[in-house]
This record gives C-alpha cells, structure tokens and sequence, in this order.
C-alpha cells in the first residue's frame, strides 16, 4: 500500500498549512486534518474531558459532524499539536508542552483494528494509542484447556522475572475461588456492568467460556504496558482469535495436556470446581485442544508433561533461556522541543526548534513501528541533532 500523502504543519499559530488549521486561543486548541472526504478535528472545544481529548468528524458529502465512539486513551489537552497523517489509516498527533514522555500520540481512524471496531460496535470508531520508543517485546498470549497449567507456568515466569512480566487482569463474571482477590487474580465483575462495558468498546475481546463472561479491558493491557512490563494474556481460544484479528501484536502460546486423562487428574486434584463445572471443562476441552493445534492461530504450541520441562521451553521460546534475572532497559530521555516545526522525509519525522537561537532537531524514524490501538504503538527510534 503507497503511503498518503504527509501533511506538512508549519508554525501551528499560524493557523491554516497545507490542510491542517489550528485554532490559536490557547485553551482551545484543536487541529484539523483532512483525509479524502472526512475532516478529523482533534481537541479544541470538542475535548472530551481533562484526561483525554475529544475528536469531531465532518464528512463533506452529507456536512454533518458527528462524535465518534473514541477508544484507548489520548492525550491530554495541551498547548497544541502536530499531526500527519500515515499509511495504514493513522493520524500521527505530536503534542507540545509537557509532559514530554507523553508527546507523541496515534489516532487510528481506517486501521484493521478500527473497522473491525466499527464492525462489532455498529458505530463511527476511533482509537487512540500512545507512541512508545524502542522495541519492547511483543505481548505474550497463552491459551490452553482448563487445568492444563496456564496459571502455573505464567506464576513461574512472573516469580523468576518479576521486573520483565506484567499480567493482564482479565474481567470475568465466574464467581471468585477460596484463594483469589479481586482486581489480581480477576476483577469479578457484574454480568449486566460488564455487558455495558463491551458495548462501550472498553475491551480489547471478550468471550462465553465455560458459561462465564471472561474478557480483557484494554485499560488492563494498558496498565501493564505502562509499567514498561512485557504483557502476559491468560485467554482462551476466541479470545485470542480476536486478539489476532486486532493490532496488538502478540506472541501466541498454546498450552497442550499429555492425554486427557491427566487433564482430568491435575482438574481434580486443584479441586477448585464441582463436578458438574469438571465435566463442563472436560467437555470443552476437546474442542479447545482441535482448534488450539490446528486453527493457525497460535504460532508455538507446548506440551506441559513435565512441568520444570515445559518451564524451561517456555523460557527458551521467549529468549530466557540464559537469562537469570532481567531488569528493566532506561532509555534515555530526549525532550521534544514545545514550540516547534514538523516536516517529514520518507520515514522520517523532523521536529525542529523554532524561537530561540538554535538550530536543533528530533528526527524520529517510523520505519518499523509495531503493535497500535488500543494501546501503545512501539518501535519509534528517537534522534536528537544538537547544532
Ligand atoms: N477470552 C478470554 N478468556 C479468558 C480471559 N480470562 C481468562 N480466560 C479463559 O477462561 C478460561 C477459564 O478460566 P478460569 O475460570 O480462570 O479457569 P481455569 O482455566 O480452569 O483456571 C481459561 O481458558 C482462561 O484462559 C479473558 O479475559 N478473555
Ligand atoms: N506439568 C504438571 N504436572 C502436574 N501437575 C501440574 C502440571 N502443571 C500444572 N499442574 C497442576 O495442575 C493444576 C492446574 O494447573 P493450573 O495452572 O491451575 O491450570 P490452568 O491455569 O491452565 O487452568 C494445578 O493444581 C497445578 O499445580
């Protein structure tokens, strides 16, 4: 796909460049950006609140405005924005003012995951994600029938590598066990609020497990991610179906019993679910086993016989084999300049200090971004020119 066109912002005061026209009260700034028939107006008196700003669109064909249902959270209101618009339906938004790790923002208007958005939700959707510097790995997706050891293994990997793994506290409307807390384990959740919330495009998937509603919020996945941690998804198999279909770009693990016989002694033995809830499990697990190995969804597929064996694959499938404890990797911070140009070059971003003598750029290269709404866009490289 040719990449559209950039839409160069000179100067944002000054008001209209190149299609892009900001308003200059500082209170109410907004941008404007124009792809094909449709205008995008971001922030200005469409904000939608003091944690994330609002997003208006006009289609020229019918000159009706209307109030997207915007998903993922966006930046806060500021003192101006940048904007270009990239391939792949996304509105790159730079943001002036502090603070300055928050300064660069996406807004997904025609990605894959926002048509299938608007698709399931019946709506006009957008969805913000936050740009992220660097390659930090890829979510991890694990799936497998109940019992099979998924909560094992991910405690494992969590308890060796406390400073690397972040678990994605899923929504569920099952009724809490003896051992588990709320907002750790689960959020046990009311079924009708939780309904609500997936009409409100809160959740990154959701499905009918076991007879249960079970989904993951985007706000959990975003929370992980925030902490700088590599994501881990204890989800089932639809569950990881959708997230294959969205533009989270993940690692998908398949978890496989030895025999169903064991499958049913290691249920039994947790002695966590009647009878009645075994049998259901034992039940689905066929199904889940068939489509696990064979849908093409799950790229590595583990058999946990032995549980320190299956462990140490695990590790070896994430590159963890030699490592013993891993902290968090500091990048070094680089300040976006407030008052500044953009241009763009190829897959290039140039933000150029204007108003003082100086003559120094941040040249962020977009080459090999990955991951998107709803939630974080990694693999910006960051550049600082001093002149
Ligand atoms: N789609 C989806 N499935 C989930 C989510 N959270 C948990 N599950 C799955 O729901 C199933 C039942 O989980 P749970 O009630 O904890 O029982 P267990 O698997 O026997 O420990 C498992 O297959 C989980 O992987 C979620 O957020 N979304
Ligand atoms: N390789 C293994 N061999 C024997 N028991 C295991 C193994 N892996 C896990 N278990 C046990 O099986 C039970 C189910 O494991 P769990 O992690 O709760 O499964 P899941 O999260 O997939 O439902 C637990 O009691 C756990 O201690």
């Amino acid at each position: 796909m040719g990449e559209a066109p950039a839409i160069s912002v000179d100067h944002l005061e000054n008001g209209h460049s190149n299609g892009v026209y900001v308003k200059s009260e500082p209170k109410n700034i907004e941008i404007s950006v124009e792809i094909g028939d449709r205008t995008f107006v971001i922030g200005g008196n469409h904000e939608r609140n003091n944690f994330s700003i609002g997003v208006q669109i006009h289609d020229k064909n019918s000159n009706n405005w209307f109030s997207p249902i915007v998903l993922g959270t966006g930046p806060k209101p500021s003192q101006g924005y940048s904007a270009f618009v990239l391939e792949q339906g996304r509105i790159l938004v730079i943001k002036k003012g502090p603070p300055r790790n928050e300064s660069i923002w996406f807004l997904e208007v025609d990605s894959p995951y926002v048509r299938e958005q608007k698709k399931l939700l019946g709506k006009e959707v957008v969805a913000w994600s936050k740009g992220v510097r660097g390659n930090a790995e890829k979510p991890i997706v694990i799936s497998g029938p109940s019992g099979v050891g998924k909560g094992t293994l991910i405690s494992m990997l969590m308890k060796e590598f406390p400073s690397m793994f972040g678990f994605s506290v899923s929504h569920t409307t099952r009724s809490p066990r003896s051992m588990e807390r709320d907002g750790f384990h689960y959020h046990f959740a009311d079924k009708k609020v939780m309904e609500k919330e997936i009409k409100d495009g809160k959740f990154l998937e959701f499905a009918s497990v076991h007879g249960n509603l079970y989904g993951t919020s985007i706000e959990s996945v975003e929370m992980v991610t925030d902490s700088g941690k590599r994501c881990i998804l204890d989800i089932d198999v639809q569950g990881a179906r959708s997230v294959r279909a969205s533009s989270l770009d993940a690692i998908f693990i398949f978890v496989c019993p030895p025999s169903m016989k064991e499958l049913e002694d290691r249920l039994r033995a947790r002695g966590t679910e009647t009878e009645e809830q075994i049998q259901k499990r034992l039940r689905n697990a066929e199904a889940e086993i068939k489509e696990g190995i064979s849908s093409g969804v799950f790229g590595l597929i583990l058999y946990n016989d032995n549980l320190e064996e299956c462990y140490k694959k695990l590790k070896k499938l994430l590159g963890l084999d030699e490592v013993t404890s891993v902290n968090g990797v500091e990048i070094e911070e680089i300040n976006l300049p407030t008052e500044h140009t953009v241009s763009k070059m190829e897959d290039k971003i140039i933000i150029q200090e204007t108003g003082k003598e100086t003559r120094n750029k941040i040249v962020l290269d977009i080459s090999s971004l990955n991951g998107g709404a709803p939630g974080r866009t990694r693999g910006i490289l960051v550049d600082a020119i001093k002149f």
